[in-house]
Formats: C-alpha cells, sequence, structure tokens
C-alpha cells in the first residue's frame, strides 16, 4: 500500500503473492517470505456489519466501492507468517445458511457487528450463539469485532457482552473498532491489535488446528459427496417414477413403481386408472411387482392394490366392495376391457362373490 502525496490511497490487489513486501495496511503484517503457512479465514457477521469494508481495508483496496455481498467473496492476505485465504460471507438473513459450509476448513474467523445498531443486537446474538456452538467452529480463535465505533458510544462494551454471553478467552478476543471510510488512511489500533491477536492464536496453535482442519474438511467433503449422489439417484428415481407414468400410457410400463414409491404411488394408480377407464387400451395385468416365491425365484407378481387402485374406481361407480384385494384379471372379469371409445361405462353391478 502507498500513499500519494495528497493523502490519497493507491488501490493495490493483494489477492496474488508479490515477492517484496505486502500491499496491505498492515505492513506491521506483511512480507513476502518462503515458508509462509496456509490457513483459511473467514468473515462473519450480519449484514451492513462492515464485513467487506474490513476486508477492503485490510487488503488495502478502495472502500468507495464495497457493495452488499451476496454469497461470498475471497481474498488472500498475505503476512509475514501467513498466506490467508478470507471468505467474506454475506450476512444477509437468506444467505446464513451458507455459513456453516466453510467451518471444517477454517482456522480461525472473525465475527464483525454492528455496535451502532442496537435494534439489530439480539439478532446478532442469535447469530453468534449458532456459530460460537457450531462443531466445526467451535474452540478455533475467533476475534469479534464490535465495528461503527465512530458513529455512536451510545451502547458500552459491557452491553454488548450482556447480549452476546461471554467470551472464551482462551480462543476469543473482542475489540472495538471502527473501519469506517473517515478512517481510511490508518489501521484502527485496536483492529490491528485483534488481527495481531488472531495470528498469534492460530500461529500457536497451528499443529492442532492443521491436523483438526484436515480430517474435518475430509469427513466434510465425502458427507457432501454423499449427498451429492443421494439427490442424483433420487432424481433419476424421480425420473424413472415420472417415465412410468408417462409410459403407462403408452402400455409399456415398468410396474414395479406401484408399491416402491409411495409418495407418488397415488398419481401412477390415478393415472392408470384413467388410462384403464379411458380409450387407451391398457392392460391392468400389466400391473407386477418383483416378488420372490416360496421356491426363492424372483417372480413377476400381478399387482392391484386395493385401497390406492380400486377404493377410487368402485366409489366412482358407486359399486359396495367387500373383498379387499382383486388380481387385474378379476378386475378385467369384472369390469371388461376398456374400449376403443374414449367412454368406458360401467354398469353398476356386483363384485365377484357378492350377491345381489
Ligand atoms: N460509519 C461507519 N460505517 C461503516 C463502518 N464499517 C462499514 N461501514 C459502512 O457500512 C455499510 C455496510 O458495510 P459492508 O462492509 O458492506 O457490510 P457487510 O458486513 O459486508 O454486509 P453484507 O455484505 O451485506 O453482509 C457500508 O456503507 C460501509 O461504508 C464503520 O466502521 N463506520
Ligand atoms: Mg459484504
Amino acid at each position: 500500500m502507498q500513499e500519494e502525496s495528497d493523502g490519497r490511497i493507491i488501490k493495490q490487489n493483494i489477492s496474488s503473492c508479490s515477492s517484496q513486501c505486502c500491499n496491505c495496511l498492515f505492513h506491521l503484517f506483511g512480507h513476502c517470505c518462503w515458508c509462509r503457512k496456509r490457513i483459511v479465514l473467514v468473515l462473519l457477521g450480519l449484514d451492513g456489519a462492515g464485513k467487506s469494508t474490513l476486508l477492503a481495508k485490510l487488503c488495502g483496496e478502495d472502500q468507495n466501492h464495497v457493495i452488499p455481498t451476496w454469497g461470498f467473496d475471497k481474498r488472500t492476505w498475505n503476512t509475514r507468517k501467513f498466506q490467508a485465504s478470507i471468505y467474506d460471507l454475506g450476512g444477509g438473513k437468506n444467505i446464513r445458511g451458507i455459513w456453516s459450509h466453510y467451518f471444517a476448513e477454517v482456522y480461525g474467523s472473525i465475527f464483525v457487528l454492528d455496535a451502532s445498531n442496537d435494534l439489530r443486537m439480539l439478532e446478532v446474538a442469535n447469530e453468534f450463539k449458532k456459530v460460537v456452538k457450531d462443531a466445526h467452529l467451535n474452540g478455533k480463535p475467533m476475534l469479534v469485532v464490535a465495528n461503527k465505533r465512530d458513529l455512536s458510544f451510545d451502547l458500552p462494551t459491557s452491553a454488548i457482552l450482556g447480549v452476546l454471553g461471554p467470551i472464551n478467552s482462551t480462543y476469543q478476543a473482542f475489540i472495538e473498532c471502527n473501519c469506517s471510510l473517515l478512517n481510511n488512511v490508518e489501521v484502527d489500533q485496536q483492529l490491528n491489535n485483534g488481527l495481531e491477536w488472531l495470528l498469534e492464536t492460530i500461529q500457536i496453535n497451528y499443529t492442532k488446528l492443521h491436523s483438526r482442519v484436515k480430517m474435518e474438511s475430509t469427513i466434510q467433503k465425502e458427507k457432501e459427496y454423499t449427498s451429492i449422489i443421494e439427490r442424483q439417484e433420487e432424481t433419476k428415481g424421480f425420473k424413472a417414477r415420472k417415465a412410468t407414468m408417462v409410459t403407462l400410457n403408452t402400455q409399456s410400463q415398468d410396474t414395479k413403481s406401484f408399491n416402491m414409491h409411495d409418495q407418488l404411488q397415488s398419481n401412477v394408480n390415478a393415472k392408470c386408472i384413467n388410462a384403464w377407464i379411458g380409450s387407451i387400451d391398457i392392460d391392468p395385468t400389466m400391473c407386477t411387482y418383483k416378488h420372490v416365491n416360496e421356491k426363492g425365484q424372483e417372480i413377476d407378481e400381478p399387482y392391484v392394490d386395493y385401497e390406492k387402485f380400486m377404493q377410487p374406481l368402485m366409489e366412482e361407480y358407486d359399486v359396495n366392495v367387500d373383498e379387499p384385494n382383486y388380481t387385474p384379471n378379476e378386475i378385467i372379469a369384472f369390469f371388461g376391457k376398456p374400449s376403443d371409445e374414449n367412454e368406458y361405462n360401467l354398469e353398476k353391478r356386483n363384485l365377484p362373490g357378492q350377491t345381489t
């Protein structure tokens, strides 16, 4: 970071590693060396708290053009000992759900809150308690930044801490600072101290944190992979069920779905009934499911689900049914095969075995 004669800051991007002194305001932290350890940090806090402003300041970027973060933003911050990837996560209510996906891989976090806005302090406390309790974040160094101290001093630190709950001094530090444009040239000393504390704590606990991050992020990736596969299978299953419904109307069906997929079963059967009653000549004997008989052989068993298949049909045509289950052949014997016409008239009749 350089300053021009009129005092303006020359914007520089430190996202790429340079071979000379770091470009950020924190020259205190910054000069490149070969042995930097790679770490991941995360910026958390409600929308408007000042996370992106802090990051811009940290990276020596223009704070005039900070806009609300949708999703996340990522920067690299080079310090003496670390090459830190910083995730700046959007703080909007609908985006907060993504926060926890980053926690397994982080070595430390910075939680920013707007100390001038007492109206949102309970919301802040809710989110704070959630992240502190998170299994992947718990016990990792966290710097809590009470920002916008230039705006209001109405809310004393004790009041903020009263809402947040006690700070665990072994892995948490609380600072007050001001990341506003007014304070563009110099990094707030408190912020400076806080960041130094964060890096120092990570440095001291690096071995432990590193093995924890490695293990937890591997497990998380495996879980994510499994859930992707499950979702793909689900989608395939859904497509297969949809295909079943379609093929029912074209007479070639995979009728296994009849009892396998409860959620869509009634839809499938409704289609089948409609198709059967309608002009399309579908033979309900094609409704089968895989069944293992006494000899251990897998056979295609004709199947009609009374509740879902027959009942609505019977009700629609005001037919009394005593026997709960009928094979498709019995149904055909009773109703007859659908005609080629678009209408299929059922007479009110008794079912087999019923006496008039
Ligand atoms: N007065 C004052 N304004 C600040 C300070 N820090 C940030 N701001 C302003 O607060 C507004 C929101 O800042 P952002 O950095 O976008 O907030 P954020 O936490 O990144 O918000 P999201 O991206 O929506 O999660 C901007 O207009 C900043 O200029 C501060 O310390 N004092
Ligand atoms: Mg932001």
